[in-house]
């Protein structure tokens, strides 16, 4: 069988388990696709050989009839996630250097699975962005392109969407605080999968706004994200926020019968100026819904012009305080010190040099509006709007609501350098559909339906009630088949 990389995890199950296929086989098809793709700068660390000894381990472990779903399959893990042994910078100066001495619970949960480890992908640093330009390494590229514009993979986690796009490996690790799975998923043509804040372990993961944090899987298929979905989550007594709710079989959930179910459109996420379109596209999708056997139901949120500013309140004043501890002592890198430096020269300077220009404008923020005379004229108020926020959700859902449908994205991927010496806030504005999500704390899902114009592909996301992921997953499921999305990126890198 040639292109093993192009398979998808229930693909490569399935031809593991009926061994038409080993993952030694599977793993080597993916590290020579990831070495012929280094003008994606999607992998910024690999892990080779490794690799290849897990897929052994693996090959065996599924000839002994002891294979789990995930095993021997390759994946790519996003570099915020801690691995031992293996460098982990979330793609900042400042954890250069930085190898872990203890895993993540999600990188943990998915080799003890059996998945193969290929290396660690690009991303914006410590998650602040929704390009990829933020990034240590130089930005992730999207292997979809127009003529010869080069486009964001979207952000943060762009280095997980390309490499899936790109057939580098079978899926990713991403994590999503305002959008960061979802929205580089609408960019690439890939699935992305929010779960409901708890279900994954936030544990060994490099913190950016801990309450908002949710790490997910990054696929080919709605299938292979609740297959991935199913190894990443448990039950963690080392995350005091992980939920002690059973971790169910999501791919069970995928019945494709939503007969019945209620979609509800939230009217204020009909933005002005929205694009033709996308506007088309939500249609569409409410129509494939519909014929489907659901109804379609329109529904209000009503604070959801509220969602960025309190979402670019609170993160920033999490980041703020999470990331006060790159000190130049404990992890990484420090600064070079001149003769008479004392100790807050040496954070200054290490702090100074080892973060970017995104990364200390949110600590700026965050600082600002958690001081003394600020505190409850900004945190706590953006703390309030955020439990409006979140009745908003629940009053839809306790009105008989299944799943909300609403677009992804605002737009297509845009050019590489497009965005960069605008206003930041015209970056945050991409994150409109996304961040009232992770503010409510709810299980959130892209899928490709369809293309652009240039012929980008474009996403809808559904949104579900919190720890049914396996019902979401089952809308997916039946708005991925009704699309049909089957394009690919042409082969250029
Ligand atoms: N981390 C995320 O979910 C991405 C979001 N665009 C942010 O910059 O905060």
């Amino acid at each position: 069988m040639s292109d093993l990389n192009r398979l998808t995890i229930a693909e490569a199950r399935d031809g593991m388990r009926a061994g038409k296929l080993s993952s030694v086989e599977l793993t080597e098809a993916c590290l020579n696709a990831i070495d012929g793709a280094g003008t994606l700068n999607a992998f910024v660390h690999q892990t080779p050989e490794l690799a290849v000894e897990m897929a052994r381990v693996a090959d065996h472990r599924i000839k002994a009839g002891d294979g789990a779903p995930m095993t021997g399959i390759p994946l790519g893990i996003k570099d915020l996630f801690c691995t031992n042994g293996v460098a982990t910078q979330a793609a900042s100066n400042i954890l250069d250097g930085f190898r872990p001495e203890y895993e993540s619970t999600v990188t943990q949960n998915l080799w003890d699975a059996g998945a193969v480890m290929l290396g660690k992908l690009n991303m914006d640093e410590f998650a602040m962005g929704s390009s990829n330009e933020t990034s240590a390494y130089g930005n992730a590229v999207n292997p979809w392109k127009v003529d010869d514009r080069q486009l964001t993979p979207g952000g943060s986690s762009g280095g997980s969407a390309a490499a899936v796009a790109a057939d580098l490996c079978l899926a990713a690790t991403g994590t999503d605080t305002g959008g960061s799975i979802r929205q580089p998923a609408a960019f690439t043509g890939t699935v992305g999968l929010k779960p409901t804040y708890g279900r994954v372990s936030r544990w060994g993961t490099i913190a950016f706004a801990s309450s908002l944090d949710q790490a997910g899987p990054m696929t080919k298929t709605v299938r292979d994200a609740a297959i991935m979905l199913g190894a990443m989550a448990s039950v963690d007594p080392k995350d005091s926020t992980s939920a002690d709710i059973p971790v169910p079989d999501f791919e069970a959930a995928l019945t494709g019968d939503i007969r019945g179910k209620k979609i509800g459109i939230p009217r204020e996420y009909r933005m002005d100026g929205m694009p033709a379109e996308i506007d088309a596209l939500w249609q569409k999708g409410a129509e494939m819904l519909r014929d489907a056997g659901a109804e379609i139901v329109d529904i209000s949120l009503p604070h959801t012009k509220y969602a960025l500013p309190a979402y670019y309140v609170v993160a920033p004043a999490e980041a703020s305080s999470n990331l006060a501890r790159y000190d130049g002592v404990r992890y990484g890198r420090r600064a070079k010190l001149a003769q008479g430096d004392g100790v807050v020269e040496m954070y200054e300077k290490t702090r100074a040099e080892g973060f970017g220009p995104e990364v200390k404008r949110r600590l700026m923020i965050g600082t600002y509006v958690l001081s003394a005379g600020f505190y409850d004229a900004y945190y706590n108020r953006a703390r309030k709007v955020r439990a409006l926020i979140k009745r908003d959700f629940e009053q839809a859902y306790a009105a008989g609501v299944d799943a909300i449908l609403t677009p992804a994205t605002p737009s297509a991927a845009f050019g590489l350098g497009e965005m960069s010496g605008k206003d930041p806030v015209e970056m945050y504005l991409l994150d409109v559909f996304t961040v009232t999500v992770n503010l409510a704390g709810l299980p959130g899902i892209s899928v490709p339906v369809g293309l652009d114009g240039q012929g980008l592909p474009l996403g809808l996301q559904l949104i579900g009630r919190p720890f049914e992921e396996g019902d979401l997953l089952n809308h997916a499921y039946v708005l991925e088949r009704a699309a049909g999305f089957a394009a690919k990126p042409e082969q250029w890198w």
